[in-house]
């Protein structure tokens, strides 16, 4: 029986995918966890625990370095909610150009006898833009940002895209009218919005900052459906106060953005629907017992890719440290232990490695994987049995 334990709100599809064999929040032991933005920075990581699995995208509420030296390999579902963010920035788009927010709070409070009157002489400090025509930057072009670009060009925008990590596959994916930027200053040089959708992490940290605010057109609006910290808040209000900056709009509140009458904030709704929520835990589920059963790995994000059928009776997997003859050691121990190899396969990821090695013959097991795992460098090895299909 493998155990998992959930933390978060985990739609009930994916609760319902898994196989008889899985045991839901029955330890803390377990051999999985499914998440989504809890944050696990504080967690203490038990040494069974194999996987996480971030139902979403973003993973910058783990602590991957924790994570790998635990021997725990850390999975997202790309695109699974990627449809919801892209329809929620959509709205913000059209909020912000027609002043939606301000023009139903007024209609709220406007509750006079003489309402439509009053209506129709006040109605124009609500004139709008619309978006056809306008200039849209998009950073980050992966999962959310191509539909965004997408759907802009739809609605008749012009859309930069900056994106200097695309992955050949996410390429595919971006519409072709959108104008590929060199530069983070040259794809937001002629916007009129600026919407990010990177990862939080070292380098995207206050990317969006006073030094970037300064270089775009006067009365930019600023979208920020990514993550808090991506944009400075602060360089952010001291150009809306200048009047440099029209609006920002984003799902991440601080203290210092909320009580704007310039600012609208979402409290982090961008992938809560029920399709997005469904598709990220029916996709978690799968990964993890895909992982645990076979594993291989894909949509790993401290480990590389590796997948290989599994075909013999025995497989051994092996986390280790992306250094030299760590396979030439384990190929020999395996060789010391009369064991065959049918297969072997080892991918790299920065400094992380992974090995696969299939074998039809694998006697004394007990005492090599004591001398697999006293390998230097080596984080975990496990052993698995080809199930029935
Ligand atoms: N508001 C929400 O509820 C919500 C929902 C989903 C995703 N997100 C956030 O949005 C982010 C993007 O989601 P996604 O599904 O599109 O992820 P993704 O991984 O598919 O796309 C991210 C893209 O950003 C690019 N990138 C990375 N660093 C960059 C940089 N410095 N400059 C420009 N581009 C850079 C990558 O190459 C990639 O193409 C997630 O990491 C997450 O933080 C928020
Ligand atoms: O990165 C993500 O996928 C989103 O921020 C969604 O986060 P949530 O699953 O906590 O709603």
């Amino acid at each position: 029986m493998y155990q998992i334990k959930t933390f978060n709100a985990i739609a009930q599809a994916g609760l319902d995918h898994f196989k008889p064999n899985y045991a839901l929040n029955q330890t803390d032991n377990a051999d999985a966890l499914l998440i989504r933005s809890v944050d696990l920075h504080p967690y203490h990581f038990p040494q069974a625990l194999k996987a996480i699995v971030r139902c979403g995208a973003g993973f910058n509420n783990i602590p991957l370095d924790v994570a790998t030296a635990n021997g725990t390999a850390v999975f997202n579902t790309p695109g699974s909610n990627a449809n919801a963010v892209k329809e929620l920035v959509i709205a913000m788009l059209i909020t912000a150009s027609r002043n939606l927010f301000s023009a139903a709070k007024y209609a709220a409070a406007n509750n006079g006898a003489d309402i439509s009157t009053r209506t129709e002489r006040e109605k124009t400090q609500f004139n709008g833009t619309e978006l056809a025509g306008k200039t849209l930057a998009v950073i980050g072009v992966g999962h959310v940002g191509a539909r965004v670009a997408h759907a802009a060009g739809d609605l008749g925008m012009h859309v930069v895209g900056y994106d200097p990590y695309l992955s050949a596959n996410d390429a595919w994916h971006i519409p072709t009218t959108t104008v590929r930027a060199a530069t983070l200053e040259d794809a937001i040089a002629h916007a009129d919005y600026v919407s990010v959708h990177v990862p939080k992490n070292t380098e995207t940290t206050h990317m969006i900052n006073a030094e970037l605010i300064a270089k775009m057109p006067q009365g930019v609006v600023i979208l920020n459906f990514a993550r808090g910290g991506i944009v400075d808040n602060h360089a952010v209000c001291e150009a809306l106060d200048a009047g440099r900056v029209k609006r920002y709009m984003t799902d991440f509140g601080d203290p210092e953005i909320l009580d704007r009458r310039d600012v609208l904030v979402t409290p982090h709704i961008g992938g809560s629907t029920e399709q997005a929520e469904a598709n990220g835990a029916v996709q978690g589920a799968e990964t993890i017992m895909n992982f645990l059963e076979t594993g291989n790995v894909v949509h790993s994000v401290n480990l590389p890719t590796l997948e290989v059928p599994f075909m013999s009776q025995y497989r051994l997997t092996i986390m280790h440290q992306n250094i030299p003859n760590m396979v030439g050691q384990i190929a020999t121990l395996l060789a010391k232990n009369d064991i065959n190899i049918e297969s072997m396969s080892n991918a790299a990821r920065d400094n992380v490695a992974y090995s696969i090695i299939d074998t039809n013959n694998l006697q004394a097991q007990a005492d090599l994987l004591h001398q697999l795992r006293q390998i230097n460098a080596v984080y975990r090895v496990r052993l698995l049995t080809r199930q029935a299909s």
